[in-house]
C-alpha cells in the first residue's frame, strides 16, 4: 500500500536573530503515514515537531528532503500536493471571533469555492458531529477555549481534505473537552476515513488514540513505531514489596547480585524493596532470596509502566539496543 504521506530527510534551520549563527530545528526527519492511520508525533518542547508539521503543509519550505502528498512532490507540484492537506495548527487564532460559529463554517466554505446551499448538509452533519449545534449562533469570541479547538477542527474537516495536521489539539483543555477532542478526532478516522498527523505532548491522546507514534528529538526521529510495541517493549514489572523483617547483609548482597537497580529502604519501622522487574526475570527469584532467612512480606504493590515513562526512557536514550532489534 502506497503511503499518504513520505516525509524523507527532512532539513530545516532558522537563522538566529541578530546573529549568524543558525538553529537546526530539523535535522533529519523520515516517516511515513498511511492511509486511515492516526500518527502521533512526539518530542520534548524544540524537538522540531511544529516544524515539521509547518513544511508537510507547506507553510516552510524544508533547507532539503523530500515531501510526497499521495505519491505528489510538494515541491513539485505544491499546489496539487497540498490539496489533499487541512491544517488545525494555532487552534482558535484561525477563526474569525467576531462571527458566529456557523457564520465561520460558512465563511470558511465560501473561501474554498462551495455554495452556501451545498455545504448547508455538511454543515449541519459537522455542528452536530461536534456537539456544536446548540452553540451555532454564538459569537467564537464568548465560547470556551475547548469549543473553539472543536470549531477549529470542524473547519479543517470542511475541505474533505484526506489528511489532517493538528499541531497540540488538547493543549489548555480541561480533562472533559480533551476527553471529547479525542473521541471526535478516532471518529474523524472511523466514519470519514480521514488520515490524521498529531504533534502533542499529551500522553494520554498518544496512547488513547494513535496507531503510531515517530517520537523526535533535537530534530532527529529517535524511534518509529507502533505504540502497542513500544509498550510492550518497555513492559517491567514495577513492585514495592513492604518487608515485615529488615534484609541480611547476605540477602542484600544476593539481591545486588540479582536485580542490580533495586532499592532498599529500611528505617526504624519498616524496610522496603523497589524493584522493576523484566519480563525474563522472574519474580521467584527475589522470592528466595527473603526465603533464605523466612523473611515476611506485609505488602506487595504492582505498578505497570504508563506511556509518559516509556517516552522519558525514550528520550534519555534508554533501551536504544532494543529499540534497534525491534524496528
Ligand atoms: N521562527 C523561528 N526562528 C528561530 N528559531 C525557531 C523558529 N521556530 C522554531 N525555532 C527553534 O527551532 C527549534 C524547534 O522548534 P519547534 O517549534 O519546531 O519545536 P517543537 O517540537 O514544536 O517545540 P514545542 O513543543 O515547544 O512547541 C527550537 O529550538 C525553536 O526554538
Amino acid at each position: 500500500m502506497e503511503p499518504i504521506i513520505e516525509v524523507q530527510n527532512l532539513k530545516k534551520s532558522y537563522k538566529k536573530r541578530r546573529s549568524k549563527e543558525y538553529v537546526h530545528a530539523v535535522s533529519d526527519v523520515s516517516f511515513k503515514v498511511n492511509r486511515g492511520e492516526i500518527l502521533g508525533l512526539l518530542g520534548p518542547n524544540g524537538a522540531g515537531k511544529t516544524t515539521t508539521i509547518k513544511m508537510i503543509c507547506g507553510l516552510l519550505i524544508p533547507d532539503s528532503g523530500t515531501i510526497r502528498i499521495k505519491g505528489i512532490d510538494n515541491k513539485e507540484k505544491r499546489l496539487k500536493a497540498l490539496r489533499h492537506i487541512s491544517s488545525v495548527l494555532e487552534g482558535n487564532r484561525n477563526l474569525y471571533w467576531r462571527l458566529t460559529v456557523k457564520e465561520n463554517l460558512e465563511y470558511f466554505a465560501g473561501n474554498r469555492g462551495m455554495s452556501r446551499k451545498d455545504v448547508s448538509e455538511q454543515i449541519e452533519d459537522l455542528l452536530t458531529k461536534f456537539n456544536l449545534k446548540d452553540k451555532e449562533n454564538e459569537l467564537v469570541n464568548r465560547l470556551s477555549r475547548g469549543m473553539q479547538q472543536k470549531l477549529a477542527i470542524a473547519v479543517a474537516m470542511l475541505a474533505e481534505s484526506e489528511v489532517i495536521l493538528l499541531d497540540e489539539p488538547t493543549l489548555g483543555l480541561d480533562v472533559e473537552t480533551g476527553y471529547e477532542v479525542r473521541e471526535i478526532l478516532k471518529a474523524i478516522v472511523r466514519d470519514y476515513n480521514r488520515t490524521i498527523i498529531i504533534s502533542s505532548h499529551d500522553m494520554d491522546v498518544i496512547q488513547d488514540i494513535c496507531e503510531r507514534t515517530v517520537i523526535i528529538n533535537q530534530g532527529k526521529v529517535l524511534t518509529d513505531d507502533r505504540v502497542e510495541n513500544l509498550l510492550k517493549l518497555f513492559e517491567v514489572r514495577a513492585y514495592t514489596i513492604t518487608l515485615g523483617d529488615p534484609l541480611s547483609s547476605q540477602q542484600q548482597q544476593l539481591l545486588l547480585q540479582k536485580f542490580p537497580q533495586h532499592d532498599y529502604q529500611q528505617d526504624a519501622y519498616q524496610s522496603s524493596l523497589n524493584i522493576e522487574l523484566a519480563k525474563s526475570e522472574g519474580i521467584y527469584d527475589l522470592f528466595d532470596v527473603l526465603q533464605l532467612n523466612n523473611t515476611s512480606v506485609e505488602a506487595i504493590d504492582r505498578k505497570t509502566i504508563n506511556f509518559e515513562q516509556i517516552f522519558m526512557k525514550i528520550v534519555k536514550g534508554e533501551k536504544q539496543d532494543a529499540m534497534v532489534q525491534s524496528s
